[in-house]
């Protein structure tokens, strides 16, 4: 685990619990995360992984535990622009019309002021931003006419646009095209190259060792954190899973 860049931890979660009503969702779960690391999440359906975004968001605040960004409170990471998140595309209503540019100046709402005037600083960072992800031609598109794959990479590019250095993706792959799978998974990792730490939760574990430095498993808790390899041996895999997904669909 690359900890070691930069004394304080991007993501560190100790110790927490979070129910829903009855339901136990998080079981005491710690994860620390260094700078300039990509992390994949993986974990069956119902492991906790959204609920363990959202706790790291601050939308949820534990029963147990503590969560720092940066050594500083969720809620202040996120006002200040250094954490982000992509949501999972259920989550997110395609029909709203808004073009793809706009999304992606969305990211940039925290620095402008309560007038939201976007200056030419923000545009050239909407257009950088949309250049990175390879979207300049579709920037004047409506977001729901986008492909799977462009939508994530609109995402992504809201992301960069923030300047965030914490970002967080709920199953990117998903419905994605191999293209931009790997669009998006070479952008992660010059994202982290630059200092960022990306935490991506996926079902693709064969992709995995290709995408990140070290993966999670998360089952209540995390059970094995650590380089890929050895997070997804078998025996690993069985505890998290009850039988060997490599071999199968995982979720
Ligand atoms: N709003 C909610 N109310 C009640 N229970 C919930 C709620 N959200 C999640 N849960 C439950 O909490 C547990 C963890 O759910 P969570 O969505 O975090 O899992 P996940 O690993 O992200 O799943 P998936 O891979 O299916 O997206 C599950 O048992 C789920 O049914």
């Amino acid at each position: 685990m690359n900890t070691q860049r930069n004394p304080e931890l991007a993501i560190s979660v100790t110790d927490a619990t979070v129910h829903y009503g009855q339901v136990l969702a998080l079981d005491h779960a710690s994860l620390q995360m260094g700078h300039g690391t990509v992390c994949g999440l993986v974990g069956m359906n119902g492991s906790g992984k959204s609920t363990l975004f959202k706790t790291i968001m601050g939308q949820i605040k534990p029963d147990t535990g503590t969560v720092k960004i940066s050594g500083t409170d969720p809620l202040q990471a996120r006002k200040n622009g250094k954490l982000a998140y992509v949501p999972q595309s259920e989550a997110v209503d395609w029909n709203f019309p808004i073009a793809v540019r706009d999304v992606v100046m969305t990211g940039r709402y925290g620095q402008m002021g309560w007038t939201r005037r976007a200056k030419k600083k923000d545009h050239a960072a909407v257009n950088e931003a949309l250049e990175r992800v390879e979207l300049t031609d579709y920037a004047d598109r409506q977001i729901g006419q986008l492909s799977g794959g462009q939508k994530k990479r609109a995402f992504v590019a809201r992301c960069i646009a923030q300047g965030a250095s914490i970002m967080l993706l709920d199953e990117p792959f998903a419905g994605v095209d191999k293209r931009s799978e790997a669009t998006i998974t070479k952008l992660l990792r010059e994202i982290a190259d630059e200092g960022a730490s990306v935490l991506i939760s996926t079902h693709d574990l064969q992709a995995l060792p290709d995408l990140a430095d070290e993966a999670v498993l998360l089952m209540r808790k995390v059970l094995k954190h650590g380089p890929p390899e050895e997070v997804l041996r078998a025996e690993n895999l069985a505890l998290a899973f009850g039988l060997d997904p490599m071999k199968r669909d995982a979720s």
